[in-house]
């Protein structure tokens, strides 16, 4: 039976100024799987998660999400259409309440624009939902604090819960784990695996611990390129692999 695959590129590239950063690119993302992209500095990580995204123009290749071909399409139509990225597009606003921020959120999805000077009626519809998406996340408690006055983690956390607000079929995240304290990391990982039920999660991560306990597929980028796949086990015995982050210094 053929893979389910829900994002899938086909030589996809990026040059700036004659410099490939991401060079012939073909990957599948399976539906309901949690896949990482990996790679010493400078590997294309984030140029590679960009051009996913739609948010950088590609300059070669195709990109297909649900069997659609997106290359050409804009991030706002991207993002309707099922594939949202994370802890950037969501911006926590701090001057507001947790709720708020996730009954704006709801309002955004809604059609409506940040309309939140409107009837405060307009937002009290979301209130149920927006109860159930902070109880995911393990911020009921903090409902009625500003986003401001939470901890780093809890500010992540409030940052899921506007993406799950979106009701996005695959999520991508950019570092998840960066700036978080040691103490952040075991419940943001939880965290992860727990709205990734039932949904497809590409993230960008350099905390190999995290990626060995969240990541059911790892691709490794080296120069632009990808240089292996596979699963944890097969990454971190690849000769290869060792060789390019003994290389290119690895931050794990
Ligand atoms: N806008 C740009 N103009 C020119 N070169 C760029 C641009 N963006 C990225 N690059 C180059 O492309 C290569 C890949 O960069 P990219 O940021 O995608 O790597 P990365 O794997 O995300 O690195 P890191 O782990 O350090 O964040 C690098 O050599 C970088 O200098």
């Amino acid at each position: 039976m053929a893979e389910d695959v829900i994002l899938r590129t086909e030589g996809l590239s990026k040059q700036f100024m004659g410099f490939y950063a991401v060079r012939d690119v073909s990957l599948s993302i399976r539906r309901h799987s949690i896949h990482a992209l990996i790679g010493p500095n400078g590997a294309g990580k984030t140029t590679c998660f960009n051009l996913l995204t739609v948010s950088t123009p590609s300059t070669a290749g195709r990109i297909h999400y649900n069997g659609r071909d997106i290359t050409r399409r804009d991030p706002a139509s991207v993002a309707a259409s099922g594939m949202v990225r994370s802890f950037q597009i969501s911006a926590v606003f701090g001057q507001m309440t947790v709720l708020d921020n996730v009954r704006v959120a709801l309002q955004r999805r809604a059609g409506g624009s940040f309309a939140f000077w409107r009837s405060v009626r307009t937002l009290d519809r979301h209130t149920p939902r927006a109860r159930e998406l902070l109880a995911a996340v393990n911020l009921d408690r903090y409902a009625n604090e500003l986003a401001a006055n939470l901890s780093y983690g809890r500010k992540r956390a409030l940052e899921l819960a506007t993406t799950l607000a979106l009701d996005p079929e695959m999520i991508l995240l950019d570092e998840p784990m960066a700036g978080l304290g040691h103490e952040d990391i075991g419940p943001i990982t939880r965290l992860i695996a727990r709205v990734a039920q039932q949904r497809t999660v590409l993230m960008v991560e350099h905390n190999m611990k995290v990626v060995a306990e969240l990541c059911d597929r790892i691709t490794v980028l080296q120069s632009g390129e990808i240089l292996a796949e596979g699963n944890y086990d097969e990454i971190s015995s690849n000769a290869r692999v060792r060789e390019a982050y003994v290389g290119g210094g690895a931050h794990a």
